[in-house]
């Protein structure tokens, strides 16, 4: 098969890891005998420096114009200052909303060899296996009016958190898609004591219930998921949830598995190009050390051939690859115990590459 993919690296780790995932996909067509085509284009800090705004135009026509994207990281601590709009971030929430991927999937997984990497104790880590599914076009990120106003006062400031129902019941039914085709047992996460937006969020997954009556569903307030998923993560299988608190618990949930250097993520939406990007930032602290674990970006290249290519067999065997380089007991700096040297970003791209090729020559 042939096809196009826009590399954005972006900022501080995003260029290094996103460098060795790229190598990774070329292996991938080599030995699967695809054609793919990389095209790089600016987003964040990198675009701030090189066109004067955070998401050029010609970004944004790049990524429509392919067939998925793959993403590194924005962010920057020499942005920090100035509104909110102009700031690195921005960049990356405008092409999720230009892209209209509302719905993005961060699978939560524990591979073995790294349970010791993992705060939990190995008793708790039993049957981790749970995807966060957080609604990502939406919500308070989005709302307006968004602003500081001058009071007699004082300063008040103003952010919005605002759902149609529509988007509610987009993201809710894809909860219940994903949980019909897993272990069917869909948690939907809100603030419904207190918040106006979480009570039509329960009312629609309640009303939804219905239509996917083999998915057994629950209800969870976000702070009592946040202390569920340290105490038995073991009881989730789909978590749906809006999008600040998809933000938080998916974090809490990288942790998990040893390291944010091993969450990936897909965003989706209705049928246009996919955009995969590690969930971890752009480390300004390990920036330019090449030391930045790259796996999480390869597991969501792997997303990308699932998800966006049908390429399951390829995406299995980049996947089968890292669990490799684990099992040989290969660590990158934030997973790696007493005992073990480190490699580099680049020493643990080959790494991954050579299992890959590997995998592909004993079948
Ligand atoms: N998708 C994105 O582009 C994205 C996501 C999160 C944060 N950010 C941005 O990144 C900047 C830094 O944010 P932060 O420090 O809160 O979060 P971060 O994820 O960049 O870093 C948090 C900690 O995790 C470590 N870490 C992250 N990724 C790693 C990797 N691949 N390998 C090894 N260690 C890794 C970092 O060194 C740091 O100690 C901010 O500007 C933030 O807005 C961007
Ligand atoms: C960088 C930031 C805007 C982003 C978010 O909050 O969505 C990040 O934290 C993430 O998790 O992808
Ligand atoms: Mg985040």
């Amino acid at each position: 098969m042939n096809k196009h993919i826009t590399v954005l690296p972006g900022d501080g780790i995003g260029p290094e890891v996103t460098a060795e995932a790229q190598k990774l996909l070329e292996e991938v067509a080599v030995q699967f005998g695809h054609t793919f085509e990389f095209t790089a284009a600016h987003i964040g800090g990198a675009a701030i420096d090189a066109e004067g705004t955070p998401l050029p135009e010609q970004t944004v026509a790049r990524c429509k114009a392919s067939d998925a994207v793959l993403l590194g990281a924005v962010g920057a601590p020499k942005y920090d200052r100035g509104p909110a709009s102009g700031r690195p971030e921005a960049g990356l929430l405008g092409l999720r909303k230009a892209l209209d991927v509302f719905a993005n999937l961060r699978p939560i997984t524990v591979f073995p060899p790294l349970a010791a990497a993992s705060p939990l104790k190995d008793e708790v880590l039993t049957n981790v296996d749970f995807v966060i599914v957080r609604e990502l076009t939406g919500g308070l990120y989005f709302g307006t009016p968004r602003e500081r106003i001058q009071t007699d006062h004082g300063l008040e400031v103003v952010d919005t958190l605002r759902y149609s129902e529509q988007e509610i019941e987009r993201i809710l039914r894809l909860g219940y898609q994903i949980a019909q085709q897993r272990g069917k047992r869909l948690t939907s996460v809100d603030k419904a004591n207190v918040l106006e937006s979480s009570r039509v969020w329960r009312e629609t997954a309640e009303r939804l219930h219905a239509e996917y009556p083999d998915v057994e569903l629950n209800h969870l307030l976000v702070d009592n998921a946040a202390m569920q998923i340290v105490k038995d993560p073991g009881q989730f299988d789909v978590i749906v949830t809006e999008n600040l608190f998809g933000d938080i618990l998916s974090d809490e949930g990288a942790m998990i598995t040893g390291s944010i250097g091993m969450l990936p993520s897909a965003s989706l939406g209705a049928g246009g190009p996919g955009l995969y990007e590690p969930v971890h930032g752009s480390a300004p602290d390990i920036a330019g050390k090449g030391i930045a674990n790259p796996l999480a970006s390869f597991l969501s290249a792997a997303m990308m051939l699932r998800h966006s290519f049908g390429m399951f067999a390829e995406a299995d065997a980049v996947e089968q690859a890292v669990q490799q380089v684990l099992a040989d007991g290969l660590r990158t700096a934030d997973i790696a115990g007493p005992g073990d040297t480190p490699l580099s970003t680049a020493e643990m791209g080959e790494a991954v590459r050579t299992r890959l090729r590997a995998t592909v020559a004993a079948k």
